[in-house]
């Protein structure tokens, strides 16, 4: 385990840390309550072994601000365990009032610190696999299942967080809103299980595009999200007119490259794709426009022949 010990006396720090280390775990010392809260910040440690009397923060004001510290965070708990020389009924109280989950004396014999370390890695352990399930939950559920791309929930998420941010600051964002062509017919000629392959394919298409374009520079943070059906959806937050229009074409050019046959997709021969964007320079507060704007113009590209992307 790392452990982060906190004691202002270095003799017993020295001891206690030699005798931890010793049992295989890896030691951090801070010599006060504030010290502490600077390591555990830093070092991220499994178990904090705390002394209470301390010169500029005693460990139970510590303890507490470790405590204030993790409500800030999804899933964050550390168990603290504090050190004392008097294990008095009062001292038990208000260390487990303070946040604290556990009280051993300084000079607990060895088998009992030994089978406390070996409690406290267990439960270490599992909120290290606790924290990894729960990273994979939060993975899938910002996933769309057929197509690994974000999901409209996540999208509206962070649609809300992105388009807040460029109004607060008057920034500009660029919205595309893209259909595939014919999809109906798609289906009806190759079937559902080949349509369900060619969205994946147009998808990860996508994604590779705006990937790019972002490792490019040319946009900063854009994304793509299924939006539903065969609609996928990219925000593009802080671009200019001209690189949302350039992503456009470049999303529709990379789904015509891939070359999938679709015979039915009048005039074209294979999948594509058309696209309706709609930028502003200066986000207002009126999202629902720009999606009104991108629809119009999705439709327009659709009346113009498909295959093709239409802008402001
Ligand atoms: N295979 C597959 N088909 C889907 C999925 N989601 C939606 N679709 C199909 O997408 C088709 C969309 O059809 P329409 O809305 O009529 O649009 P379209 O045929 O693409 O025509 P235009 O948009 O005018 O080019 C429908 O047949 C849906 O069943 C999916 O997850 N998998």
């Amino acid at each position: 385990m790392r452990i982060l010990l906190v004691d202002d006396s270095r003799a017993v720090a020295a001891v206690i840390g030699a005798r931890l280390e010793v049992i295989g775990h890896k030691v951090t010392v801070a010599e006060n309550g504030e010290v502490a809260l600077a390591r555990f910040r830093e070092a991220l440690p499994d178990l904090v072994l705390m002394d209470i009397e301390m010169p500029v923060m005693n460990g139970f004001e510590a303890a507490q601000r470790i405590r204030a510290l993790e409500a800030t965070q999804d899933w964050a708990w550390t168990p603290i365990i504090f050190l004392t020389a008097s294990d008095t009924p009062e001292n038990l109280v208000t260390a487990i009032e303070a946040g604290g989950d556990d009280f051993i004396a300084k000079t607990v014999p060895e088998a009992v610190l030994q089978a406390k370390m070996k409690a406290m890695s267990r439960i270490a352990s599992l909120r290290a696999e606790l924290a990894h399930a729960n990273g994979k939950l939060e993975a899938l559920a910002r996933q769309d299942g057929l197509t690994g791309l974000c999901n409209r929930r996540y999208m509206d998420l962070r649609l809300d967080h992105q388009w807040a941010e460029a109004c607060r600051v008057g920034a500009s964002f660029g919205l595309l809103m893209l259909d595939v062509d014919n999809f109906k017919k798609y289906n009806d000629g190759y079937g559902h299980l080949a349509g369900d392959d060619c969205l994946r394919a147009i998808a990860a298409t996508l994604a590779e595009v705006v990937a790019k374009a972002n490792a490019a520079g040319l946009v900063r943070d854009a994304f793509a999200a299924r939006y539903g059906g065969e609609e996928f959806a990219v925000l593009i937050p802080r671009c200019s007119a001209a690189a949302h229009a350039g992503l456009g074409a470049s999303l529709v050019a990379a789904v015509h490259a891939l070359g999938i046959p679709h015979q039915s997709n009048a005039g074209w021969g294979c999948v594509t794709l058309s696209v309706g964007g709609a930028h502003v320079l200066r986000a207002d507060g009126k999202l629902v426009q720009l999606f009104r704007r991108a629809d119009a113009h999705l439709y327009l590209a659709k009346e113009k022949g498909r295959n093709r992307a239409e802008m402001d």
